[in-house]
């Protein structure tokens, strides 16, 4: 096994696809001790992959070896698979009680993680975390749920380090809201990046080159994201600010209203949440 340095926890991923490296890309970008960080991975190729990418960063195919003396332990594999890989990884987490284990999987419960577990002289400490990709550029946004064993202490170290690639952290107080934040930021990326796609390609049919549709699309989202960040205006305040009576955004507003907007919107975000819910039984 590697050498660690320093007092930083040593982070070990389970699973290294893309939001395992929008987390540790994230921390190792924000100067987490590469020595302390590592990951396993099953697939030759995505493990190649990172390696290259994070060449002082431990890996392993064996999600064994990458657990044995890690402070966390990070889930992040596909919730069908979350099962076996905590079943497989049990005994040698029984020798490590200490650590603390976060799942990023959607959907999956903490009651369903800590029976795989199958801990007999002690409750492990979990949390279930649900970040978004934009981790990756320190620019993601996660919910929180914590179990009852797990200290004041974890809760900080844990804020701490997804908060050097999380720009919102909020803590839900019943685990069934991280299905909530599921359907609204964990998803969400996907459904500004869709939005972005189509308006991109609507400028493009208006007369504009791709570059510079692309360009005024990505712009405009990120300056009214800023905008409604840092505006003491509420959104519908906004909005209206853009819209001139009988102007050019009140056409495009009324096109959106008339195909039923907020309705698609809003079934969208349900649609992921429930989804969340329903892998839980899915995969049980
Ligand atoms: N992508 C996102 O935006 C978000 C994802 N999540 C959650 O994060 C988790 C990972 O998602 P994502 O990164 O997108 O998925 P990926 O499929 O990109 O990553 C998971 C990786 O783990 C590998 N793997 C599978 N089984 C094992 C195993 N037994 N041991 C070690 N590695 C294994 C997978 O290989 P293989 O491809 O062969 O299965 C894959 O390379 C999921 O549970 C998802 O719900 C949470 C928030 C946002
Ligand atoms: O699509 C998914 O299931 C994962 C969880 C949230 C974002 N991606």
């Amino acid at each position: 096994m590697v050498s660690t340095s320093n007092d930083a926890p040593v982070i070990a991923f389970i699973g290294a696809g893309n939001m395992a490296e929008a987390v540790l890309g994230g921390l190792y970008s924000n100067g987490h001790p590469e020595s302390n960080l590592r990951f396993s991975e099953l697939v030759d190729e995505r493990r190649n992959y990172m390696s290259e990418k994070y060449p002082n960063v431990f890996n392993s195919a064996s999600n064994d070896q990458v657990v044995q003396g890690a402070d966390i332990v990070i889930f992040a594999v596909k919730p069908q698979v979350l099962q076996t890989v905590v079943k497989g990884l049990a005994s040698t987490l029984h020798k490590n009680p200490s650590a603390l284990l976060i799942s990023i999987a959607a959907g999956i419960e903490t009651t369903d993680i800590l029976k795989w577990l199958g801990a007999k002289d002690y409750e492990p400490c979990l949390i279930r975390i649900m970040p978004n990709t934009p981790a990756l550029i320190g620019e993601g946004a996660t919910g929180l749920f914590a179990t009852s064993v797990v200290t004041p202490h974890q809760k900080e170290l844990t804020e701490r380090l997804f908060g050097s690639v999380c720009k919102v952290l909020s803590w839900v107080d019943s685990e069934s809201k991280i299905d909530a934040v599921t359907g609204v930021s964990g998803s969400g990326p996907a459904y500004f990046f869709l939005m972005m796609e189509a308006i991109a390609n609507a400028g493009v049919e208006a007369g504009l080159s791709l570059e510079d549709a692309k360009a005024l699309t990505l712009q405009t989202c990120l300056g009214a994201a800023r905008m409604a960040q840092e505006s003491e205006d509420d959104l519908t305040t906004l909005r209206k600010k853009v819209t001139s009576p009988n102007g050019t955004t009140e056409a495009a507003i009324k096109s959106m209203q008339g195909a039923n907007i907020e309705n698609i919107l809003r079934d969208a975000v349900i649609a992921a949440t429930n989804r969340s819910k329903e892998l839980a039984t899915q995969f049980r």
